[in-house]
């Protein structure tokens, strides 16, 4: 199985156009205020002008109230929700759109108990813990927690880059990717070779399964 890619934390369209013309499969939208690689619903449209056909478009939300969702959906044209906080399983639904849960890892049960409770979820994101960032850490987690067994597709997130994308995808099989600092100059702002070197090299990995 081909493990797929999603670029997080993109604020430009043409940030957006290079991730795409180089095979990415979906492009994260920030909607959270605090991170240095939010975008405003202007910005926002203007990225998703540039997204072709077949990438998919992330909203990604930490803690928002169901209003703000609903602005920004009346607005930009999301296939998939993320949701990178304490949300909770019954508000990740409401919004009759396809959503991924994102979950910090301290252990193992993180995990698990994350697969059990957000079973309708279409994916399951597991990212590094850090107590004062909900993601975009830039930072590994010890992959070896990661359970075998997967209810739900698991997208492999924290501190990927090109030197260790191909070992991540070697040794946890995850269904999908997801970057962000790592493919930065610095924080928010994507580096166009830093993309297409990380999106190349997990193409590379892919070919020898
Ligand atoms: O990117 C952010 O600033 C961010 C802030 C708050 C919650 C989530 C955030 N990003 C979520 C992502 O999908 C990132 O790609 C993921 O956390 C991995 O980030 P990184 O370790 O920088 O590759």
């Amino acid at each position: 199985m081909n493990s797929r890619i999603k670029i997080c934390g993109i604020t430009k369209p043409e940030d957006a156009r290079v991730a795409a013309d180089a095979g990415a499969d979906a492009i994260g939208l920030v909607f959270y205020e605090p991170s240095p690689r939010a975008v405003s619903l202007e910005a926002a449209e203007e990225v998703v002008k540039a997204i072709p056909a077949f990438v998919t478009v992330v909203g990604l939300f930490v803690n928002p109230d169901r209003a703000f969702v609903e602005e920004v959906l009346k607005r930009i044209p999301l296939d998939l929700l993320q949701f990178h906080g304490d949300e909770t399983p019954e508000f990740c639904r409401q919004f009759n759109r396809r959503w991924i849960k994102a979950v910090r890892v301290r252990n193992a049960a993180d995990i698990n108990s994350a697969f059990a409770r957000f079973y309708e979820a279409c994916g399951l994101l597991v990212d590094a813990f850090d107590p004062a960032h909900y993601g975009g850490t830039g930072k590994c987690f010890d992959w070896t927690m990661i359970p075998e067994k997967r209810p739900l597709p698991l997208i492999l997130a924290g501190g990927l880059n090109s030197d260790n994308v191909a070992r991540a995808v070697e040794q946890v099989r995850p269904w999908a990717v997801d970057v962000s600092g790592g493919v930065e100059i610095r924080k928010g702002v994507k580096d166009h070779k830093r993309m297409t070197d990380f999106l190349k090299e997990v193409q590379r990995v892919n070919k020898t399964y």
